[in-house]
């Protein structure tokens, strides 16, 4: 697999190369959230607020994969998400990052075409289901919601003090395939707003190779502010060629049949 990226020789104009459902997928990811017309997102008044019951982890490792920046916990971990459009319980794996190199793009999900300067990705996977036990194997399981990723758009305006820790270790994962175990506790609970009640909805995929069709997307109406110089802090991290990520985000897929369910008026 050419090592794809964001770049123009291996971004996502190239990704189908390597993954046909770039372009012959009819539930890719990201979409355009589109609020008013015709295909516009549809009030579901049976959407139920998300739970999530993330204790604070204790060990983990923070990573630079060359194409974002990626908080691991060990496999031990106990956090469960739950409520909303699912049915069923999901095991946290990992958060990430997508941003842009100034604060008019960055985001994969858009509203209304408005891109945000970033989006964080909390992704899980269906503890459940017989068909699998690793979150490996739901990727692979060709399972329509073997995954259920939580996205936040993330603008700016005051320091988020809950995410400090997180973007004060940026510059010590400055290189590619660098990594650092965390130091301490970290309480993702106190990142995300007070309550999971307004959200989009849809099912996609993952935003990056392989693309799996697999993904319960779930996209929080309310951002969460970091400061300019938390936002800085990204775009200092590098690909592996060494020059920053300045945008590590998709573009937006064609909805085809799909709907997407709003859980808010
Ligand atoms: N941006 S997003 O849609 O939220 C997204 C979430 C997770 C991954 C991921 O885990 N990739 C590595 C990865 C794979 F791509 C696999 F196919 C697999 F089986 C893995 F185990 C795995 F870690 C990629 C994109
Ligand atoms: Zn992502």
């Amino acid at each position: 697999m050419a090592p794809w990226g964001y770049s123009k020789e291996n971004g996502p104009a190239t990704w189908h190369k390597d993954c046909p459902i770039a372009n012959t997928g009819v539930r890719q990811s990201p979409i355009d959230l589109i609020t008013t017309g015709q295909t516009c997102a549809k009030y579901d008044s049976n959407l139920k607020p998300v739970i999530v019951s993330y204790p604070a982890f204790s060990e983990a490792t923070f990573l630079n994969n060359g194409h974002s920046v990626q908080f691991q916990p060990s496999a031990g971990n106990l956090s469960e998400l739950s409520g909303g459009p699912l049915t069923k319980k999901y095991k946290f794996e990992q958060f990430h990052f997508h941003w842009g190199n100034n604060d008019s793009e960055g985001s994969e999900h858009r509203v209304n075409g408005k891109m945000y300067p970033a989006e964080l990705h909390l992704v899980h996977w269906n503890s459940e289901s017989p068909n699998f036990s690793s979150f490996q194997e739901a990727v692979g399981s060709n399972d329509p919601h073997a995954l259920c990723v939580l996205g936040f758009f993330l603008k700016v305006g005051a320091e988020n003090a809950s995410l400090k820790p997180i973007t004060d270790l940026l510059s010590k994962v400055k290189n590619a395939g660098s990594s650092v175990s965390f130091p301490g506790k970290f309480d993702l609970k106190a990142v995300l707003p007070e309550t999971l009640t307004d959200y989009y909805t849809y099912d996609g995929s993952l935003t990056t190779p392989p693309l799996a069709e697999c993904v319960k997307w779930i996209v929080f109406k309310e951002p969460i502010e970091v400061s300019t110089a938390q936002m800085e802090a990204f775009r200092a991290v590098d690909d592996g060629h060494g020059k920053p990520i300045t945008g590590n985000y998709r573009p937006p897929c064609p909805l085809h049949t799909r709907t997407v369910a709003a859980s808010f008026k």
